[in-house]
């Protein structure tokens, strides 16, 4: 981390679903910090709690214990409408089923969010385009999702993750649902937006080859963190400056 502040810091997470005799603790005390820049895979057991910690680091659900500070700042102490605004501004998500809106085109699948935080239709267009463009699927903008293959889905769910330009991607199993040379296709694509752009990725996967584009891999089981493995590649952007191994 080099002494500053730690891009995200979690620390004693616990994930509780339910009470008394049915709670289920899904994630036990997990702390660990994230440098800018990094990309981390999460592995471990089906049921090991993957889902439910990335869920918590993300904001899509809130954590029963513990604390997830961005950039020093905890999004759970702000007002609602601004977590809201810093979430859409700071994170995106990618999941392993696209969940992309099958009625819309490409295009308008990208734009949405832009839309939904109020940017002027015109600018969101703009905005979606180039980012079709960063995933090498511009010439699709009209297609709807029924008319591109799985691998071009993801791609249009990612041009989504990074059109509000986020500090971290989440994705839970982004290539589950794709063959190896599609998930080969999709993560040299994460790669290159984690080298061009620095977006630092947290990643879910079960795939050993997807981990393998990970800086650093976080082994969970029973709710715990119970160990790390940092990649030869090095991580974070200060890292591969220090380093110039780009
Ligand atoms: N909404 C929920 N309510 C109750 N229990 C839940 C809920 N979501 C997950 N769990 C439980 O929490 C535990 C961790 O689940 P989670 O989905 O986080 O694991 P995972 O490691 O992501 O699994 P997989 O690799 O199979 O997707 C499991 O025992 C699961 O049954």
């Amino acid at each position: 981390m080099n002494g500053t502040a730690a891009h995200m810091k979690v620390s004693d997470l616990w994930k509780v679903y339910g009470t008394g005799i049915h709670a289920v603790e899904a994630v036990r005390g997990v702390s660990f910090e994230l440098a800018r820049g990094e990309i981390v895979a999460i592995m471990g057991p089906s049921g090991c709690g993957k889902t439910s910690l990335l869920n918590c680091l993300s904001g899509i659900d809130s954590a029963t214990k513990g604390s997830v500070l961005l950039e020093g700042m905890d999004p759970h102490r702000m007002k609602e409408r601004e977590r809201d605004a810093f979430r859409a501004e700071y994170t995106g998500f990618i999941f392993q089923f696209y969940n992309l809106v099958p009625m819309l085109s490409a295009a308008e699948n990208v734009e949405l969010p832009l839309l939904c935080r109020g940017v002027r239709p015109e600018i969101a267009r703009a905005r979606a385009l180039d980012a079709l463009t960063q995933v090498g699927l511009r010439e699709r903008e009209r297609h709807r999702p029924a008319e591109l293959s799985s691998g071009q889905q993801q791609r249009v769910a990612l041009a989504r993750a990074i059109v509000n330009k986020p500090k971290v991607v989440f994705a839970d199993e982004p290539t589950g649902a794709l063959d190896s040379k599609t998930t080969e296709m999709v993560m040299d694509l994460i790669d290159h937006l984690n080298r061009t752009e620095g977006i630092t990725f947290v990643i879910v996967t079960h795939n050993p080859d997807v981990a393998g584009y990970a800086h650093r891999t976080l082994f969970m089981d029973s709710g715990h963190l119970i160990s790390e493995r940092h990649s030869m590649r090095k991580g974070g952007i200060s890292d591969r400056g220090r380093n110039s191994d780009g």
